[in-house]
């Protein structure tokens, strides 16, 4: 079971080989105005053991922001690999690679960067926000994101408030898609939880130029 505090290991994650399932079940949402979410529930398995690799080996960092006339900590750690930089588990290199197949036609350039996430607890959170640094304020593209550890809810509605248009639970292993015109005219967080959660892992994958 997990070495790490609070990281129960999910009933359907019992494997201890970590690998990724075929794309084909990936399952599209289509939320208008160019924007859609593609979804595939448990695409790696051995979640659990890839979460305390990525908790124990990334160099995870705090980041500060301005907040008025504060500073205050950003509640996620955080660590990025740029275009070329070596990933911290092979699995990660795979995944890059399937995506990029798999959205080759669609996407028309490879996914190049990864960012990672840790939420602690359910107090670690990111507010409504597009990934609008870069060619993603103006054009189409992909974000696509697996989750490891305990699901945490990613919400999406648009751009500027309005209903929630999808929530959709991520962790053990899962992948959403952001697509289309998914960063400009939607917004997405991950709600402050009140329940008891354990820590999860989110890697999200991005093009060149997408920030
Ligand atoms: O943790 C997640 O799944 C989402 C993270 C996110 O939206 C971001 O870092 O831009
Ligand atoms: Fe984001």
């Amino acid at each position: 079971m997990s070495t790490i505090p609070g990281l129960q290991g999910s009933l359907f994650d019992q494997g201890d080989e970590i690998g990724l399932g075929p794309l084909p079940g990936l399952r599209r949402t289509v939320l208008g105005a160019g924007a859609w979410v593609d979804h595939l529930p448990g695409w790696l398995s051995g979640a659990d053991l890839l979460f305390e690799r990525l908790a124990e080996d990334v160099p995870w960092h705090a980041e500060r922001r301005q907040m008025y006339e504060r500073e205050v900590d950003v509640p996620r750690l955080l660590a990025f690999y740029g275009e070329g930089e070596p990933l911290p588990h092979p699995v990660l290199v795979e995944a890059r690679a399937a995506l990029t197949r798999h959205y080759a036609a669609e996407l028309g350039e490879p996914f190049t960067t990864a960012g990672l996430c840790l939420y602690r607890d359910g107090r670690d959170s990111v507010a409504w926000h597009g990934d609008r640094i870069g060619r993603s304020a103006t054009e189409d593209t992909m974000v696509a994101i697996l989750s490891v550890g305990d699901p945490r809810d990613l919400v999406l509605r648009p751009h500027g408030g309005g209903p929630t248009l999808l929530r959709l639970p991520l962790g053990h292993g899962d992948l959403v898609v952001m697509g289309g015109s998914c960063q400009r005219t939607m917004e997405h967080a991950i709600p402050k939880s009140r329940r008891a959660v354990g820590p999860r892992i989110s890697i999200q994958y991005r093009p060149r130029g997408v920030g």
